[in-house]
């Protein structure tokens, strides 16, 4: 039936478009995208999801394929109406779901695809399954559609039918209840798309798009076939032979051919015969077919994912599985941990039986995939499947092989891992705070900068520990927020001017992975920020030397008193005069500020926090920089508070570079200016004289000219209220 046709019929209800929905079908009616034959890709993938969806029904409820016990896919081309059609015998659709399905109801990812294929050059319609919004690719091929359709929840086969951006009409088919049950879409074909009439395309097309579907794919094709020539046609030639009685012998054999001819038969064919991917041997799947496979369930029709494992788990629970890291991790990867992920789709016994449930610890939730398991009853209901015991055996075993997957990738292909970490390095690092049981395992496959190697993040520990000095018992860390930042860090002189390897932590998970996971392989991380440093191979400083500054670290501890309870001779500098250290309990410079930056209060947080914060910090001194040994040269009666002044910039400059915010700015600038002023040798006290002229005000016909702009406003003002009350 065509737009028209329904158009014409009595009950015809007409609908518009939602605004979204109709700027997305302009969008693709008018679109240049190359590649128009995905629209087979969305209709195929809708009808098997319908397929799935009454099969699942049926698993609970036996009338439910009452109306048509075939589940199948069929698809015909007429070059006469040019038309395709594809008719499945899936769920399909009542009235209403007809209405709102196909026109009424954005899904929530329509604005996120418009604006990314108008955002984008080449207006990249190839990712629309995504965005949930397949179906209208239809219209890149077609500018009259017509969908019928067949719900066991409605007495009546409905159709719904659209030729135009705005609107649509549906009505009582009035053909009546030909499908029994499911759905049938004819797509009347644009001219310039009449290519997908040719019956060998349209086989290639299905072909591609069928691999991958578990349901009977069938193609109305022709084919020749041999057959008894026509009575009338075999009388005349009767007729030729008993004119040429002579001939007989030579032309005998020809007659026997001109018996039958060859016609052109049309009938269904089936398309795809190929068992699911993960039902065959691993070794005779080719990789391209894993690649396919993950283009097709993911729905990233160019994407290629970073690695994959083919499982079949044996034994007590028996079942299949493919597992795929994507290409790049969903950008809201942390921000969704809440919710289920749907990424893995599970099947029981071939049967689709839902892809909302919760396979890996939310850590691993970026894997996609298939499980399809034997021991899993056909009818378990989505409520009890989460507590199956088979599950949760296919759950703790694909952990497993996951973990073993990033290990081998780890070990084959470098670059690979890289590209890997870069991606889920942090869901890695979770997963190291959250697991107990995984957590040496997945410490493993961390990767971190460290002054070996500063510029990739490539380090594990392992590779660390290989690389430790003589008797060094402690992994060095520090933390900030970039390398380069780190790098400049007072606190790692010493540490790298004596050949010690430190590990540059530049996320904000990272200091929680590291208090959760004091240690590794036996040997501990320490803060080279933090409390007392123990290198291993300690160099005793000499004893005079602690003498000789005796009085000036008394000084300083009195004189810093509000910020400090302690002042050591440092083990960690060599060119600074001066680094702060906090105390084992308290926040390092880098801490205070990850803390203030994450906004939101919460109670049990905030007091801890500021017990953190209340610890006092220890001041190291370098004693053998040109200040330090200036400042212990005085004797007690020389600090007067022109020196007071110098050290507490020193002390704040100090602060800075040590990472903690400064807690007076204002203190700070004014005793820099103070000491640029003695430097310039300009006054002390001399104030700046301010001499300018006031603003001018306002003229009378500027104040009249505001008025009334004021007054118009208000009366639009009031009009958006009545408006919003009419709304209402
Ligand atoms: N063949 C069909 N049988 C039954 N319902 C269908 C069929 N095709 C589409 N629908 C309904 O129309 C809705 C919209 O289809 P559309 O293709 O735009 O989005 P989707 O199928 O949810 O997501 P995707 O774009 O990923 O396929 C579907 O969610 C489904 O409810």
């Amino acid at each position: 039936m065509t737009a028209e046709q329904v158009e014409q019929l009595e009950d015809t209800e007409k609908f518009t478009f939602q605004t979204e929905i109709s700027r997305l079908m302009s969008l693709i009616i008018n679109s240049l995208y190359k590649t128009r034959e995905i629209f087979l890709r969305e209709l195929i993938s809708n009808a098997s999801d319908a397929l799935d969806k009454i099969r699942f029904m049926a698993l609970t409820d036996s009338s439910a394929l009452a109306h048509n016990s075939k589940l199948s896919i069929s698809i015909a081309a007429d070059p006469e109406s040019k038309t395709i059609t594809i008719t499945d015998t899936g769920i399909g659709m009542t009235r209403e779901q007809l209405k709102q399905n196909l026109g009424t109801i954005a899904k929530s990812g329509t604005s996120e695809f418009l604006a990314k294929v108008e955002g984008s050059k080449d207006g990249d319609v190839n990712q629309i399954g995504q965005f949930g919004v397949g179906f209208y690719s239809v219209f890149l091929v077609a500018d009259k559609v017509t969908v019928a359709s067949k719900s066991n929840d409605d007495e009546d086969q409905y159709v719904w039918s659209s030729q135009a951006v705005d609107d649509f009409v549906i009505a009582k088919d009035p053909r009546g209840n030909t499908l029994g049950r499911g759905t049938q879409i004819t797509l009347h074909l644009k001219e310039d798309a009449e290519e997908f009439l040719n019956e060998n395309a349209l086989r290639d097309l299905v072909t591609k798009y069928s691999e991958f579907i578990n349901f009977p794919i069938y193609l109305w094709s022709s084919h020749e076939e041999e057959v008894a020539k026509e009575a009338t046609e075999k009388e005349e030639d009767d007729e030729i032979v008993e004119e040429s009685l002579e001939e007989e012998d030579e032309e005998s054999t020809k007659k026997e051919e001109e018996e039958v001819e060859k016609v052109t038969v049309f009938d269904w064919e089936r398309i795809n015969t190929q068992k699911p991917i993960w039902m065959r041997n691993a070794k005779e799947v080719e990789e391209d077919e894993y690649v396919e496979f993950y283009r097709a369930i993911a729905k990233e029709p160019s994407a290629t994912p970073i690695s994959w494992t083919h499982v079949k788990g044996e034994g007590d629970t028996e079942y299949r599985s493919i597992m795929y890291i994507p290409p790049k991790v969903d950008p809201n990867f942390f921000q969704n941990l809440a919710e289920k992920a749907h990424n893995v789709r599970l099947f029981v016994k071939r049967v689709f039986i839902t892809d909302e449930f919760e396979l890996f610890p939310k850590w691993l939730s970026f894997l996609k995939g298939i499980v399809d398991a034997d021991d899993l009853p056909l009818n378990v209901s989505r409520e009890t499947l989460q507590q199956h015991r088979a599950l949760r055996t296919i759950s703790k075993h694909l952990v497993k092989k996951a973990l073993d997957m990033f290990q081998q990738l780890a070990k084959d292909n470098e670059e690979k891992y890289g590209q890997f970490f870069k991606e889920y390095g942090s869901a890695l690092k979770y997963g190291a705070i959250e697991s107990n049981t995984h957590r040496k395992k997945i410490a493993g496959l961390l990767r971190f900068s460290s002054s070996y190697d500063p510029t990739s993040p490539g380090v594990s520990l392992d590779s660390y520990i290989s690389r430790m000095k003589g008797s060094q018992s402690s992994i060095f860390y520090l933390s900030g927020m970039s390398v380069e930042e780190i790098e400049q860090s007072p606190f790692l002189e010493r540490l790298l001017a004596r050949g010690y390897e430190v590990l540059y932590l530049t996320e904000p998970i990272d200091e929680m992975l590291i208090q959760n996971m004091p240690g590794y392989n036996g040997k501990m991380f320490a803060n080279v920020a933090k409390g007392d440093l123990k290198f291993g191979d300690e160099e005793e400083l000499d004893e005079q030397l602690d003498e000789d500054y005796d009085e000036l670290q008394a000084w300083l501890k009195t004189t810093l008193a509000d910020e400090i309870d302690k002042v050591v001779l440092s083990k960690r500098l060599t060119t600074s005069p001066m680094a702060i250290v906090a105390a084992d309990f308290g926040l390092t410079g880098h801490m205070e500020r990850l803390m203030a930056a994450q906004g939101q209060s919460n109670k049990d947080r905030d007091m801890m926090l500021n017990f953190m914060k209340m610890q006092k910090k220890t001041l190291e001194i370098n004693p053998k920089h040109p200040i330090i040994k200036s400042l212990a040269g005085r004797s007690i009666d020389e600090m007067d508070e022109d020196t007071k002044e110098l050290v507490l910039v020193l002390y704040e400059t100090t602060a800075i570079r040590s990472g903690y915010p400064l807690a007076d700015i204002n203190a700070f600038t004014k005793r820099v200016e103070t000491i640029i002023r003695k430097g310039v040798g300009a006054s002390l006290d001399e104030e700046v004289e301010v001499d300018v002229e006031a603003a001018p005000e306002k003229s009378e016909e500027e104040k009249k000219a505001d008025e009334a702009y004021l007054e118009k406003s208000d009366d639009i003002i009031e009009d958006e209220d009545a408006y919003l009350h009419d709304e209402l």
